[in-house]
């Protein structure tokens, strides 16, 4: 390793994920079927084709009488046309015989139509003249209060698309299809791995020089809020043989292994020898076109992916969202189409750097917009990223953002 000087030259975030995206087609191509009621978030591994119309029989959408609108045409108040009714439709049954010239059919909301009605007359209309006789006293046109056999879904259509993430609405649709097992990718399993002299867990008290750990417990977070199944592989000091253990572990045991610290000037060929000597092809980024987010590592291994981020807790955060996020949450695979919300800038943002970047801002609600308040902290600084309600994304190719500016951001709440 670092023969290559191509190899380690600093990449663009869009270039990192293309060098990354050979190595990972198997990792959608797995499935596991679930009970539907599990299926919230996961992402469907096939187009489903809908076996059934929805509804597969007219349904009335409100309560009252079944008619054959031609009957009622110029009813008023002062002059109701007159129906004779038949019965009463129940709920969860098929009505008997087809409606005849004249005639009416009581039935709930959600009651099916005989054949020969074409719309559905609201109780609100209709007058009792006894036995059974009924004036309807407003008229209603074909197709009124009621939903067509197909209306909601058509035979054969392929009504979700594979790759889609499992919202409520789909699996709602879902089951109205009789799906009561779906097929989704499988979670992607997530090893988190903190390294570093100077860490140690929450229940120490640290000495001087020595910080507890949040990286590990942050990228656990945004895992497990990414849909993926975390785990935490505690803390590790600058060691070659104990890291090349562990690492050699969390490969075995996951789909994606992340480590934090330790990525930049420094124990940085630690994190990077490992990552090549432990498969193919090993690492293919070292150092990002990225603010924050400059020393991160990334590479594969023989089909797994690892990260190393930036050891400082906000750029982690940053570049987690950045660059890991997308591969577990399925946004790579079929790109969210819902817009991002957009809010004003409140203040100019030079972009000189001629890095991507990223900026940690406050959202404060102002009338029908937003403002966006950039957050000036230090990447070190964990505080940053509680305060901040969204991050702004500003593009290679731009010098900033000017005050004023309406502009997209992801929000982080
Ligand atoms: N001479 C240079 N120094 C640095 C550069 C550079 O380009 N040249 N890059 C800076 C940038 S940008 C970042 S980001 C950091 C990245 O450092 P590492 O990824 O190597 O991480 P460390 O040096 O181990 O730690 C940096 C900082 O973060 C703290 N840290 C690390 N892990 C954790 C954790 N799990 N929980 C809480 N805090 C953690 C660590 O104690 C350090 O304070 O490098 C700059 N330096
Ligand atoms: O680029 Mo570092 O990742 O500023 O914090």
């Amino acid at each position: 390793m670092g023969n290559n000087s191509e190899l380690f030259k600093v990449k663009t975030l869009a270039e990192a994920m293309d060098s990354l995206r050979p190595y990972v087609q198997t990792f959608y191509q797995r499935a596991e079927t679930i009970p539907l009621a599990d299926s919230l978030g996961r992402i469907l591994t096939q187009d489903i084709p809908a076996a059934c119309a929805i509804p597969h029989f007219r349904k009335s959408t409100m309560d009252g009488m079944a008619v054959r609108a031609i009957d009622t045409f110029g009813a008023s108040e002062s002059m109701p046309a007159l129906v004779q009714c038949y019965g009463e439709v129940r709920m969860g049954e098929a009505p008997g015989e087809a409606l005849r010239q004249g005639t009416g059919i009581l039935m709930p909301t959600g009651g099916m139509l005989p054949e020969g009605a074409d719309a559905v007359v609201m109780v609100e209309h209709l007058e009792h003249f006894g036995e059974e006789l009924y004036g309807v006293t407003k008229s209603v046109a074909p197709g009124e209060n009621l939903i067509d056999i197909g209306e909601d879904v058509t035979v054969g259509e392929v009504i979700l698309k594979q790759f889609t993430r499992i919202r409520a609405q789909e699996m709602g649709l879902l089951a109205a299809l009789g799906k009561s097992d779906v097929s989704v990718l499988p979670r992607f399993r997530v090893g988190i791995l903190s390294t570093g002299d100077e860490i140690i867990p929450p229940d120490q008290e640290p000495l001087p020089g020595q910080s507890r750990d949040i990286n590990g417990y942050t990228l656990l977070g945004q895992a497990l809020a990414s849909g993926a199944e975390a785990h935490y592989y505690g803390i590790v000091q600058d060691d070659l043989e104990e890291l090349r253990t562990i690492l050699s572990r969390m490969l075995k045991e996951n789909d994606l292994v992340l480590l934090s610290g330790g990525s930049s000037v420094g124990t940085r060929d630690l994190s990077a020898q490992l990552i090549e000597e432990l498969g193919e092809p090993g690492v293919l980024f070292h150092g990002l076109a990225l603010k924050p987010g400059k020393p991160t590592i990334g590479g594969v291994a023989d089909g797994k992916l690892i990260f190393g981020l930036p050891g400082h807790p906000a750029s982690a955060m940053v570049v987690f969202d950045a660059i890991v996020r997308p591969w577990l949450d399925g946004s790579l695979l079929s790109p969210r189409v819902d817009p991002l919300p957009k809010g004003k800038m409140t203040q100019n943002l030079y972009s000189g750097s001629g890095r991507e970047e990223f900026v940690r801002a406050r959202f404060v609600p102002d009338g029908e917009e937003g403002l966006l308040e950039p957050i000036r902290g230090k990447s070190g600084l964990i505080r940053t990223m509680v305060l901040a309600d969204a991050v702004v994304h500003i593009p290679l190719d731009t010098e900033g953002i000017e005050a004023g500016k309406e502009i997209p951001f992801r929000p982080l709440r």
